[in-house]
């Protein structure tokens, strides 16, 4: 029979390649994870902290839920692989990702003080000087993304910002995989949407994409807020985009089922704005605004903007560059690593450390 495999040689041999710093894979499966606590849910999958025993290394597993054929789990898996070459400080690091029929698991660096969604809902507004350090992360992460891996985040948002004890501020849950983003593009796309006006509308959409949705992040952790709801947070099911709809969303050539839905939304916005200039109080007018509506509003209306004077002059201008409805004029994330509020931000000394420390 095999010989038994000597863990203990196995682990200081691993520690020998990490001094080396040669890389090493662990080759992660269930029975060696120990699940220690719940993290989450969200865009189609749940996340447990689970202990990988063998290496005594804490870990955040992210489990997903692929509604497909084996084979293109087996696809999945195998892009999956690129996010070991994704190395950098403002990335979520990658352990590995393993099959458990018919989920796809994957095991990720475990960030102590969970997503900025979660912080601003617990210990209110982001001050300012830390909005300048999420900017910083967020702009890096997605310029190293792009520029080495060619990779488009597609999903920026307060809830893929996550920070640890040591106060450092990393992204995660970006779009590696092509067949992953295909079978999840079918799901829901939630309640409130980051979507830039091009993605909205179905055009071809870019790394610009991810700048529109830093922009909306960065309004929602500042004000401690969705920039777009009127009302709180979360919107009752029917408003929820219906999958068929969601569908569209992915880039895909525009769907006149949704526009016609846009313009319905439209129409409606118009008359509810009508009504309300005429005093008259809006009979059924739900106080948070229904998916279709934000879509629409996003589409047409103006972008959001913080509050005058309230912030540093140059995080007003950095958030107005991000929401610059048009594409075309949008920078992209590259060009914003020299925006004077990502450089002064960058040399900024914050004390992240001490403002993670205040959380318990
Ligand atoms: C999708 O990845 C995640 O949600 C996470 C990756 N690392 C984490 N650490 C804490 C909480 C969530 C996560
Ligand atoms: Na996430």
């Amino acid at each position: 029979e095999a010989e038994p495999v000597n863990y203990h040689s196995k682990l200081s041999e691993q520690l020998a390649n990490l001094e080396l710093g040669i890389e090493y894979k662990l080759d992660l499966k269930n029975e060696d994870l120990t699940t220690l606590s719940e993290l989450g849910a969200g865009n189609g999958g749940t996340v447990t902290k689970v202990l990988h025993e063998k290496s005594g290394t804490v870990m955040a597993k992210k489990v997903v839920f692929i509604d497909a054929k084996p084979t293109v789990r087996k696809q999945i898996l195998r892009e999956l692989q690129i996010l070991h070459e994704c190395n950098s400080k403002y990335i979520v690091s990658f352990y590995g990702a393993y099959l458990s029929e018919p989920h796809i698991c994957m095991c990720m660096e475990f960030m102590d003080k969970g997503s900025l969604d979660a912080i601003y809902k617990k210990y209110g507004p982001i001050p300012p000087e830390v909005c300048g350090k999420i900017a910083v992360a967020v702009v890096h992460g997605l310029t190293y993304l792009y520029d080495e891996h060619r990779i488009i985040h597609r999903d920026v948002k307060p809830s893929n910002i996550l920070v640890n004890g040591m106060g450092q501020i990393k992204i995660c849950d970006f779009g590696v995989s092509g067949e992953l983003i295909n079978s999840i593009a079918d799901t829901f796309v939630g309640t409130s949407t980051y979507m830039s006006p091009e993605r909205i509308q179905g055009d071809q959409y870019s790394v610009k994409s991810d700048v529109w949705s830093l922009g909306v992040s960065v309004i929602e952790v500042a004000l401690g807020r969705f920039p777009f709801a009127d009302g709180e947070g979360g919107s009752d099911d029917e408003d929820d985009l219906p999958a068929d709809l969601a569908g569209t969303l992915s880039p895909t050539k525009p769907n006149p089922h949704l526009s016609a839905r846009l313009d319905g939304a439209a129409a409606k916005d118009k008359a509810k704005r009508r009504k309300s200039r005429s005093g008259v109080s809006l009979e059924g007018s739900s106080a948070q605004m229904s998916i279709l509506d934000l879509l629409q509003h996003i589409v047409n209306e103006p972008p959001p903007k913080l509050p005058e004077g309230k912030f540093p002059k140059e995080m007003e201008e950095f958030v107005n560059i991000c929401l610059v409805k048009d594409p075309a004029k949008r920078q992209t994330p590259k060009e914003l690593t020299r925006h004077k509020y990502v450089v002064d931000s960058e040399a900024a000394k914050v004390d992240l450390l001490g403002w993670v420390t205040a959380m318990n």
